[in-house]
């Protein structure tokens, strides 16, 4: 297994070492075991996921999920053991790839809820809130953290993990996995890249480093992922936001004047980007003093639910317990109820509103959704409303509508297309 490397991924292009030859002897060992169910080896059987070799520590991760249990173990332990008495291995684990863990979907499209979590300004807590927020999260269901703040990667030290990032042995790059007692996250970060130096990746290295970590990364969780964005509303998180269907963003502040202000603008210009607002956190608004036991507001004034046009999903005090390393599955109920609220949000974010009578074409095969189109629209009576729920933008839509009416498509009234979820669209027109 090779670290690593941002600018060039390609196996084939990093230096053969002892790793790779400690990894050539282990492959040759695994072919000595055969599959319980057929007379090949375990790699023609393609039982072998993939082979990651950490110094003199190897994992196999087996695609055994066809078999029984027992046939399942014993293969397994055959394949340890193979690993095992390799000379030069010290440690050897094979690990089951069940189909439910998304093993071998990579990027984040491996996620079913990705939630971009932001700030106005930088140190108000965004990143505490995207650790908490994942490991309350990987409690429930299999959850990855991706630090996408390049300039300033702190999800390792929140969370105390080191590099260097791996490859697997196709090349993507593999999250470090960070365990609490019962629960793991999946965690990402520039910050863990060996050649490190995150300050100093600048604009188009940064952006192409991110960009394949988003799109290559071998995540084994697959049910939401966390996003931690750099703070503000620069280039790199429009961008981000644009390539990366997020189900939502939750925005994180503190209730100071300045601090709200700007945290309103960019909830609007999430909006205009057609992100959804999942609501807000306010960070740091208020102390309990451990001396005399009260609780002090930092920002007396209007409150935060006043000044933002979004739902609060947490108010969270300025606390040393705010401090620790968070333990995935083991994050206090703050987090967990931050957690419960962001869920819900998430799932009802892209809603399609759209009218009782809309025409629903959503899974339907193009020649039937022309036929059922042109059905409705023609039954309508001039001046009558015509909306169209679609799972592709209907735009062109407009042009076919204007052939079934013998009209100019710019003839036909109130014409409207908007995207009401990554896969959603809404169109409403009047039948001229
Ligand atoms: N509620 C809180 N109580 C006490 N300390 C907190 C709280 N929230 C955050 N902190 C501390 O404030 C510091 C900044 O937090 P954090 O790194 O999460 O901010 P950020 O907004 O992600 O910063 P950056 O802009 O650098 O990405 C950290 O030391 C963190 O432990």
């Amino acid at each position: 297994m090779s670290e690593h490397d941002p600018t060039n991924h390609d196996p084939a292009n990093s230096e053969p070492d002892t790793e790779s030859e400690l990894r050539d002897r282990v492959e040759s060992a695994l072919r000595a075991v055969r599959d319980p169910d057929a007379d090949v080896d375990v790699f023609e059987a393609g039982l072998v996921e993939s082979i990651a070799v950490d110094g003199a520590s190897v994992t196999v991760r087996a695609a055994v999920s066809e078999f029984d249990d027992a046939n399942a173990t014993r293969v397994m332990r055959a394949m340890a053991q193979a690993v095992r008495d390799v000379p030069a291995v010290e440690g050897a684990h094979v690990e089951p790839v069940s189909p439910s863990s998304g093993d071998g979907a990579t990027g984040v499209d491996a996620f079913d809820t990705v939630i971009a979590v932001a700030s106005a300004k930088g140190g108000v807590g965004k990143s505490t809130v995207s650790t908490g927020l994942a490991c309350a999260l990987a409690g429930e269901r299999p959850a990855g953290l991706f630090d996408a703040d390049i300039h300033g990667p702190n999800v390792p030290s929140l969370l105390d993990v080191e590099g260097p990032v791996h490859s697997d042995d196709e090349g993507h790059p593999l999250p470090v996995s960070v365990g609490g007692s019962d629960a793991s996250l999946d965690v990402m970060s520039v910050g863990l890249m060996e050649s490190g130096a995150p300050l100093a990746w600048r604009g188009a290295m940064a952006h192409d480093a991110l960009t394949e970590l988003f799109a290559d990364t071998a995540w084994s969780a697959d049910d939401t992922l966390v996003l931690d964005l750099p703070p503000g509303t620069g280039d790199v998180v429009l961008t981000t936001l644009q390539e990366i269907s997020v189900d939502g963003v939750v925005v994180v502040t503190t209730p100071f004047e300045s601090s709200l202000d700007d945290t309103a603008r960019s909830i609007e210009l999430f909006r205009d980007n057609g992100v959804p607002v999942l609501g807000a956190v306010v960070n740091m608004g208020e102390f309990a003093c451990p001396s005399c036991g009260d609780t002090h507001q930092l920002f007396p004034g209007e409150t935060a639910g006043e000044r933002l046009d979004a739902t609060v999903l947490a108010e969270l005090p300025f606390s040393p317990r705010f401090q620790e390393t968070p333990a995935p599955g083991d994050t206090g109920s703050a987090f967990e109820t931050l957690a419960e609220s962001v869920s819900e949000a998430a799932a009802t974010a892209w809603d399609v509103d759209a009218p009782d009578d809309a025409l629903d074409i959503r899974g339907d095969p193009p020649e039937r959704r022309k036929e059922r189109v042109a059905e409705r629209f023609t039954a309508l009576a001039s001046g009558e409303a015509f909306a169209l729920v679609s799972d592709r933008d209907p735009t062109p839509v407009r042009r076919f509508l204007g052939g079934l009416t013998d009209r100019d498509p710019a003839e036909i009234d109130g014409f409207s297309v908007e995207r009401r979820t990554p896969n959603d669209w809404l169109l409403t027109a009047t039948k001229p």
